[in-house]
């Protein structure tokens, strides 16, 4: 996927949309926001674009977007942000979204948690199921960086490495499946007998002659400068077994929340952001859209959280400028 650099903006920056979380939503909230030529920014905790299917899924293949059979999960995002890319957006990543004021002039400024500050025009939330922090693998945390890692953002640097993953669950064993090809060797370590996967996900694993470890726990991780080896305690055995790892991939799950975002003044509903038939929130000039949203009959899935993000941009383009129409016309009509 392609990295993007965040450029230094401790001077703060300006800009007419924020947009708070550049998951599938907020990519395309930018395409939107680019289309109706409005200066973009788009900011998000995680130092990648693409939610929940950058942290989760990458490597699934998803069936129900408008018009795309079947793609995997890492191409959908690198299309969306291509699509997003046509406009020149900003991205602001690895900086979370913290605080949230409104200028005398009726601007809104949000504040990074970096101390950065970014003063817009509106701001549209659409941060999912909030802040992702991985869930820690209690053994080795010093080799963060150095050969562990809670996420495989480019597989192919697992190349002729002997990988150990850690967990259970279906990024644990889609892990699995995509490095298996790739790494000189994959060891599965997982502390329960049963995988909380999908069927065929777990068959296949078995099946591609991985080594798969249950009933086990990684209790050490050594090296030196880089990361040389897991120790892993069994179940019912005396001796710990010593694995060879260039690289540990912990796949503990995630854990989420809107942080924050909560304390912003905005109606919720739970862990979700009440919104109108505009995608206003009940905080001025601060929209929201995607699975962060709330409202009778709200279904979270991208299909919707596309059109919504495509009401709450027109919409705030509007307040920024009533001269403006909402309809922001046809693309097929604009120039490439
Ligand atoms: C295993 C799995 C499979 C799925 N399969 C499908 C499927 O087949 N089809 C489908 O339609 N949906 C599917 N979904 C659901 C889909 O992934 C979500 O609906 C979609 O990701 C929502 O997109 P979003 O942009 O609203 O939010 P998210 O993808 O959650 O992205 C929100 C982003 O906001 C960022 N963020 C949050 N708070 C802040 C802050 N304060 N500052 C900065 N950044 C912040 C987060 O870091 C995150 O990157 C699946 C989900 C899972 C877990």
């Amino acid at each position: 996927m392609t990295e993007t650099v965040a450029p230094d903006i401790r001077a703060g920056i300006s800009t007419d949309i924020l947009i708070v979380g550049a998951g599938p939503v907020g990519l395309y909230g930018a395409y939107c926001a680019g289309f109706r030529g409005l200066r973009t920014v788009l900011v998000d905790a995680l130092p990648e674009c693409g939610g929940q299917i950058t942290a989760l899924y990458p490597e699934k293949q998803i069936r129900d977007i408008a018009a795309v059979p079947t793609a995997r999960g890492r191409d959908v995002v690198a299309a969306l942000k291509d699509q997003a890319d046509a406009f020149g957006p900003t991205y602001l990543l690895g900086r979370q979204a913290v605080g949230l004021a409104h200028t005398p002039a009726g601007r809104v400024r949000v504040t990074l948690a970096d101390g950065a500050v970014v003063d817009t025009g509106a701001v549209v939330v659409t941060a999912g199921i909030g802040t992702f922090s991985p869930r820690t693998l209690p053994a080795g945390e010093e080799f963060l960086g150095r050969g562990l890692s809670y996420f495989v953002p480019a597989p192919e640097e697992y190349t002729d490495l002997d990988v150990v993953i850690v967990g259970g669950g279906d990024s644990a064993l889609d892990w699995l499946l995509a490095l298996h090809p790739i790494a000189r060797s994959v060891t599965l370590v997982h502390r329960r007998s049963g995988f909380r996967a999908h069927a065929a996900s777990i068959r296949e694993a078995y099946e591609c002659g991985a080594t798969i470890i249950t009933d086990a726990q990684v209790t050490a991780l050594t090296g030196d400068s880089r990361l040389r080896e897991a120790q892993v305690r069994v179940d019912g055995e005396d001796q710990v077994r010593v694995l060879k790892a260039d690289a540990v991939v912990a796949a503990l799950g995630f854990l989420s929340n809107l942080g924050p975002l909560a304390e912003w003044g905005v109606e919720l509903d739970r862990r979700t952001i009440v919104v109108d038939t505009r995608m206003r929130t009940t905080v001025d000039r601060v929209y929201a859209a995607g699975d962060v949203t709330a409202y009778p009959g709200k279904v979270k899935l991208m299909s919707v959280g596309f059109g919504e993000v495509a009401t709450a941009v027109n919409n705030a383009a509007v307040a920024l400028d009533p001269a403006l129409s909402l309809f922001p016309g046809h693309s097929t009509e604009a120039s490439a």
